[in-house]
């Protein structure tokens, strides 16, 4: 009888399942990141929350990814201590990072409960609630950051030679999920501020359902072990150094695709957390049909993002992709500051280039950087990228109170789009560098991926 097994990742349903699993993962991970844009208006009612306060909520989530560099260094941390391990531990910090955020603004801590006393003796510019829900949001990104390196690794090792891009595509699309769901689900929840608390727990009890799922993956990463180790052992050595940063920060072609992606997703993350908001005072909509109406952009990116990149993968035109990405976005921003053309369309515009970009940019990486040191350029990419979802959302905050002094319920947002105009100019300048130099060095960024 023939008693030769196959490993786990040989089976197609199984790689599906794990890619179910993990995108589980992932979307509840988007969940929580998007779960508060429907909400900024009910944390000004019920908490008092300025467009700085808020600015400053949502910054928070980049703080240990881009000052304390956690995003390279859970990259790091990966290659070293493993999958389980690590996307264990990170799971679990962004766990934390939701309940902490859900206790600050629950009831029982606003009512005087555990620490809130401790909360009000220091830095009183601060209410109490806002100092928890940032600590929460700390955790939250600390965790989440990794999370994603951690299962774009996790994918390489079951899809690699079999579907590869289709499996990254499909990533992008669960993360998209999980956007989608938070613009519907959360102020549904929160119900004009009645519910806030409800529907930041719910976000949160998400949360805690991935850990699980995460758990019940390691099982499968365990049993692939037992069965891939002595093959793979050979090549799970290499070592880290601190020259491989270096010599990637001398990489011309990196360094312009890096400070595209910077760009890129500060002019959208940091936009999607006041759209909700700006759609609703510019068009006079209500907090659902705004957050439904936003809810378009993560729906469209979910179906077209695996389907462009299959279509970089035949055939190529990863930069021109980039390019044509980064003007839609310039005129999705001009459209929305400086028109009141019905904002179904910029949204569609918008939504081009939020699958188009992520499409070419993420696979685009294999071109440019030796297969060993992927971990750590995606890592350094993303510490670089959460340096502008600092400082954007703040930026964005601080000119939306500037423009619109004693919080009024109605803001104009022309001056805090604008700003976002800019950044997208940036990003179509640095992916006009990309494709010149693509040119001069010939990486191959405008060939398929798909080898023949
Ligand atoms: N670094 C993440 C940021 C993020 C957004 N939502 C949750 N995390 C990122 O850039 N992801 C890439 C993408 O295209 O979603």
């Amino acid at each position: 009888m023939n008693t030769i097994k196959k490993a786990l990742n040989e089976s197609a349903a199984m790689r599906w399942g794990v890619l179910l699993l993990v995108g589980f993962v992932l979307s509840v991970n988007y969940y929580f990141y998007d779960a508060f844009s429907t909400l900024k208006d009910d944390m000004r009612t019920v908490f008092g929350f300025t467009g700085t306060d808020y600015g400053l909520f949502a910054s928070f989530y980049s703080v240990p990814n881009t000052f304390l560099l956690m995003a390279v260094i859970g990259g790091i941390i990966l290659d070293k201590i493993g999958i389980r391990r690590t996307g264990f531990l990170f799971v679990l910090f962004m766990t934390i990072g939701a309940f902490l955020t859900a206790y600050g603004a629950s009831d029982y801590f606003n009512n005087g409960g555990f620490g809130y006393e401790l909360m009000s003796s220091f830095l009183p510019r601060f209410s109490p609630e806002l100092k928890v829900m940032l600590l929460g949001r700390f955790f939250f990104g600390l965790g989440a950051e990794t999370t994603i390196v951690v299962v774009s690794k996790i994918l390489v090792k079951w899809f690699n030679g079999k579907d590869l891009a289709l499996a990254f595509g499909l990533k992008v699309a669960f993360g998209r999920l999980g956007s989608f769901a938070a613009l519907r689900i959360s102020p549904f929840i929160s119900n004009e501020g009645t519910n806030l608390s409800s529907a930041i727990w719910f976000g949160a009890i998400l949360v805690s359902i991935g850990l699980l799922a995460f758990l019940v993956y390691m099982l499968f990463d365990a049993k692939l072990d037992r069965q891939i180790q002595p093959v793979n052992n050979a090549s799970t050595t290499d070592s880290f150094s601190i020259r491989d940063i270096i010599d990637l920060l001398k990489n011309r072609a990196y360094l312009y695709i890096a400070l595209l992606c910077v760009t890129f997703y500060s002019a959208i993350f940091p936009f999607n957390h006041y759209a909700p908001d700006f759609i609703s005072d510019k068009f006079g909509l209500s907090s659902i049909e705004s957050g439904n109406l936003t809810s378009f952009l993560p729906m469209g990116t979910l179906i077209f993002t695996p389907i462009f990149g299959a279509l970089i993968d035949r055939k190529g035109k990863s930069a021109s992709a980039m390019i044509f990405g980064a003007i839609t976005l310039l005129i999705t921003h001009l459209l929305f500051a400086l028109t009141y053309t019905p904002p179904l369309i910029p949204i569609i515009l918008l939504g081009i280039a939020y699958a188009l970009v992520p499409a070419a940019m993420w696979p685009t990486m294999v071109k440019l950087v030796d297969e060993n040191k992927i971990g750590t350029a995606y890592g350094l990419m993303y510490s670089i990228q959460n340096l502008g979802l600092f400082v954007f959302p703040l930026l964005a905050g601080a000119i939306l109170d500037a423009t619109n002094p004693g919080n009024p319920e109605i803001s104009d947002y022309t001056a805090t789009i604008l700003m976002f105009a800019a950044v997208s100019l940036l990003g179509l300048i640095f992916a006009l560098l990309l494709k010149f130099e693509d040119k001069k060095k010939g990486f191959g960024v405008e060939l398929p991926l798909n080898k023949k």
